[in-house]
């Protein structure tokens, strides 16, 4: 099968098909230039990606600050996605639970996929699409936040998750790319990426940590001695 060597969908950086390739030799160093364009275009593409979130700074700003209010308070976040997504999610909930930048108390975040045990019982059991949503019942309670990642927003386990959280008046945002799309109108707030599926989970990883900052930020500024341990019976 011919490659797709280009990247006009996205409407980004293009690139030709690249010419027939010499015979290389393993180890020797030589990159053709359509291997070095299609690298180049890469990290071109980020470019649009980071402007796509500088627009959304705001809400990412309010996005930890609103967070540090609620887990100050002993609420929790819950984390989801799928694939890469899953490991941008599982990178939020260690920042908050370990610590991003300097010390602090830790607070109370949940990545759902990396429950193993329990997300294969639920998608043997009840299927794959329920493998969110039943631990949004299991874990989340009212004032809670639940974040979920896609690239696409159509993941259908996301989905119903985000509609689980809003019966049980959990808040929902979705940080996903290209919108709308049906996770950004599922969920109570969207922060999207106008980019290329991995472009987009690059931006995504920026757009956490600078919401990470701007949530230990006001943490310090709330913080009392047992900040983070009200609300769940931990001491
Ligand atoms: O990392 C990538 C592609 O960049 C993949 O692993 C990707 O995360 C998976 O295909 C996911 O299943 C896509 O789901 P979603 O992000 O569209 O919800």
């Amino acid at each position: 099968m011919t490659p797709d060597w280009s990247l006009r969908d996205a409407g980004l950086r293009t690139l030709a098909a690249p010419p027939a390739l010499p015979a290389v030799l393993p180890g020797s160093g030589f990159v053709d230039p359509a291997t070095a364009d299609i690298v180049q275009a890469h990290l071109d593409n980020v470019l649009p990606a980071l402007d796509s979130l500088r627009r959304q700074s705001g809400r990412l700003a309010a996005w930890g600050m609103d967070l540090a209010h609620r887990l100050l308070r002993g609420q929790r976040l819950l984390a989801a996605g799928n694939g890469g997504s899953a490991a941008e999610a599982q990178h939020l909930t260690a920042e908050l639970v370990g610590r991003f930048d300097g010390e602090r108390v830790p607070f109370s975040a949940i990545s759902l996929h990396a429950e193993s045990s329990a997300v294969t019982a639920i998608a043997n059991d009840y299927g794959y699409d329920d493998v969110f949503a039943r631990q949004v019942r299991a874990h989340g309670r009212s004032g809670d936040v639940l974040i979920l990642l896609s690239t696409s927003g159509k993941s259908p386990n996301l989905l119903r998750a985000a509609e689980v959280a809003s019966r049980l008046n959990i808040t929902t945002w979705a940080l996903t790319g290209a919108g709308p799309n049906p996770l950004s109108d599922a969920c109570d707030e969207a922060v999207m990426i106008d980019a290329l599926n991995a472009n987009a989970q690059e931006g995504h990883l920026i757009a956490l940590h600078a919401m990470c900052r701007a949530f230990d930020l006001e943490v310090g500024r709330r913080s009392t001695p047992d900040a983070g341990l009200q609300g769940r019976g931990r001491s």
